[in-house]
């Protein structure tokens, strides 16, 4: 099965080259990203595409700087929604499935359980907004599209919390980090794992319709959800007990915290069909933590 995946340097794109490599079967995965593929320029996109070969298409390339979007509108809806539109009527056209990542961001985070794909998508933020816009485009121009929701990403590639967390802990004895919203923190190599098997799944049962539409995929969080207090507090435990920085959270409200964009106060999201219809389920939250700080600390 060959992959076709947006962007080359995203924390996504680069967990899934990863895992390709070391899958001892006929995988392949084609990173393909600026300048050759650029989002912002979504009529450059059916050219770019026209030549690859490839089984299946999944959209990881996004503009993910919550905040700045609120600065950058226009550029985040070109990149979010008229980018990954190009690139789904590209798939269209070779008709093969096509596989857009979307966010809890979507949600205005007022439910107090878990969302599922039912609940109405309410942004709060130009991000959510803009992938919401995304996701609608996308199955517009394909009916062979599968939007999978993810959340709360890290990784040892790229931006994350993980990161952000232990680089402040260098120089720093105490962190004040929102204790007020929950959801659930997700390794994108998880992510990875879970996008491989849907993408085969997909490829075996072509013009099964049960198995497109919306999808949540997050970590599995149990009963209590972790905040981000607790996200942080689970990786300074694990870079403690690895020898790396760690340093005393302090639980704050978002209301001490204030950030240009707004973000949901529960974002955790029900990923039971993704389950019942692909059979796919990622592990529990905590699981990954320890690995992934482990990493990160090793590539300094
Ligand atoms: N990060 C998170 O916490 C979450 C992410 N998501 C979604 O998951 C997906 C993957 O996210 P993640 O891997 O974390 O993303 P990253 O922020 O790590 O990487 C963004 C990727 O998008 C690419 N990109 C941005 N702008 C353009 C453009 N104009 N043209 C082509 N490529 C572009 C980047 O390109 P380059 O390779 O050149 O750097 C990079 O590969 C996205 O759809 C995101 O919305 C969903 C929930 C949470
Ligand atoms: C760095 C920092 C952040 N925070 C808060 C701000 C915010 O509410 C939360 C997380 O901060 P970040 O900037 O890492 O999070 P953010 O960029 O909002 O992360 C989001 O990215 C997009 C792409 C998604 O799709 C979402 O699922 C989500 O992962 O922690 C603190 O309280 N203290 C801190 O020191
Ligand atoms: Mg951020």
């Amino acid at each position: 099965m060959r992959i076709l995946v947006t962007g080359t340097e995203g924390q996504l794109v680069r967990s899934l080259l990863e895992r390709a490599k070391v899958a001892d079967d006929d995988l392949s995965v084609i990173a393909m990203g600026r300048p050759d593929l650029d989002l912002t320029r979504p009529h450059a996109i059916a050219s770019a595409l026209a030549r690859v070969d490839c089984d299946v298409i999944v959209n990881a390339a996004a503009y993910t700087a919550v905040d700045q979007a609120e600065s950058e509108p226009g550029v985040a809806q070109t990149v979010n929604c008229d980018g990954a539109e190009a690139v789904a009527q590209a798939a269209a056209r070779a008709n093969i499935p096509f596989i857009q990542i979307s966010t809890d961001y979507v949600f205005n985070g007022q439910k107090a359980g878990a969302w599922t794909e039912d609940d109405s998508p309410d942004p709060l933020s130009v991000y959510g907004k803009t992938k919401l816009a995304g996701e609608m485009a996308v199955q517009a121009a394909t009916p062979k599209a599968v939007i999978l929701r993810t959340a709360w990403v890290y990784s040892p590639f790229g931006k994350n919390f993980v990161r952000t967390m232990l680089r402040l802990a260098e120089s720093r004895d105490e962190l004040s980090v929102v204790a007020d919203q929950t959801g659930a923190p997700t390794s994108a190599l998880d992510i990875a794992d879970g996008v491989i098997a849907v993408a085969r799944h997909l490829v075996a049962h072509p013009d099964d319709r049960a198995l497109h539409g919306v999808f949540h995929m997050t970590a599995t969080a149990g009963s209590t959800a972790p905040t981000w207090a607790d996200f942080a507090e689970q990786i300074f435990g694990a870079s403690r007990d690895l020898g790396g920085p760690s340093a005393q959270v302090r639980r704050i409200t978002t209301a001490e915290y204030p950030t240009p964009a707004a973000r949901p106060r529960n974002s955790l999201l029900d990923c039971t069909r993704l389950e019942q219809a692909h059979g796919v389920r990622l592990p529990f939250w905590e699981k990954p933590v320890a690995d992934i700080v482990r990493r990160i600390l090793a590539d300094g």
